[in-house]
């Protein structure tokens, strides 16, 4: 059985369980606070703190693990990532309090200034990097107040839609990280073999579904005299897929598709435009290219 560290609470747990579900990995736990549950066959998920999560795998305390590429960033450990689960998106970022006389950029930031941050290792290779000498004031949440509360000068937290800056009167002046849910695991040539197999099982099966999520299964009749515009409206994995229709009309065809979620709009449109009929979009539920 192999042991996967998995956020016990907090914003990443839902979004986890449901890509996890997908792949066919359903979490039995015993009770909301259990600690370790049975997942699938082969593994176990342990529950623990998101940014514990870098820490146990580093330590062979569980084989792989599932949290934000921030957690990682922070803990300063050499860890692989495995898949890029797209979910829990969100940045890092530098962000200041405009006033007269203070800071209002990145580069006008002096050396000596204060900055809160539950990100201290992050925050402090960022300001190294520009040759800036920090004084880091170490929060282990909410630092967005620190300004107000004349603590710190500047901050370094998460951002997502912007709203917690925005509503602190903050503005972000630099990006010090881009972030998002990863399948972490050790440096493969550390790993035993039986391991390594079984995470690259686990690394197909997550990263199948979430390719699949970007991706619709589209379906439309097409009138055969149209299907060189059709072919070209259409992108597909390798093309699309012509089936004869027997017993329908001569005059079409069935056309199938994998288009990208985000140009269905555009082309069912186009179809509808060339004379295609019976046009369906469906959800894939995981996919192998
Ligand atoms: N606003 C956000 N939008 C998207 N993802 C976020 C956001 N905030 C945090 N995350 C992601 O979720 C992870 C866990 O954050 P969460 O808020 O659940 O716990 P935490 O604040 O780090 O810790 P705790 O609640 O245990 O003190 C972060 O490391 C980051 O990857
Ligand atoms: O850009 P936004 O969408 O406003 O999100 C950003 C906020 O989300 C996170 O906090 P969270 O809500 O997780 O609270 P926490 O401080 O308790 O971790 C982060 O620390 C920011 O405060
Ligand atoms: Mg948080």
């Amino acid at each position: 059985m192999l042991k996967i560290a998995l956020p016990n609470k907090g914003r990443l747990v839902e979004d986890i369980r449901d890509v996890l579900r997908d792949a066919g990995l359903k979490v039995r736990a015993g009770n909301e606070r259990a600690l370790v549950a049975s997942m699938g066959d082969e593994f176990s998920a342990l529950f623990v703190r998101a940014s514990d999560i870098p820490e146990f795998v580093a330590d062979g305390a569980a084989d792989a693990g599932i949290t934000g590429w921030d957690c990682v960033g922070e803990s300063g450990r050499e860890l692989d990532s495995l898949v890029d689960l797209k979910i829990g998106r969100c940045r890092l970022v530098v962000a200041l309090h405009p006033r007269p006389g203070g800071p209002s950029t990145l580069d006008e930031i002096p050396n000596g200034a204060r900055v809160a941050t539950s990100f201290p290792r992050l925050a402090e290779g960022f300001f190294r990097e520009r040759q800036r000498t920090v004084q880091l004031v170490p929060v282990s949440g909410a630092a967005e107040v620190a300004p107000h509360l004349g603590i710190a000068d500047a901050i370094v937290d998460l951002v997502s839609t912007g709203s917690t800056l925005r509503v602190n009167g903050l503005v972000e002046a630099g990006t010090v990280l881009e972030s998002s849910a990863r399948l972490i695991a050790r440096p493969r040539a550390e790993l035993p073999e039986d391991v390594a197999a079984a995470l690259d099982d686990l690394a197909l099966a997550l990263s199948s579904v979430v390719r699949a999520r970007e991706q619709r299964y589209l379906m439309a009749n097409v009138p055969r005299d149209r299907l060189d515009s059709v072919r070209d409206v259409l992108p597909g994995i390798s093309g699309p897929t012509i089936i004869e229709v027997r017993g329908g009309s001569d005059d079409f065809v069935a056309v199938h598709a994998v288009v990208p979620e985000n140009q269905v709009y555009r082309i069912v449109s186009r179809l509808k435009g060339l004379g295609c009929q019976g046009i369906l979009v469906t959800r894939i539920e995981r996919l192998v290219p």
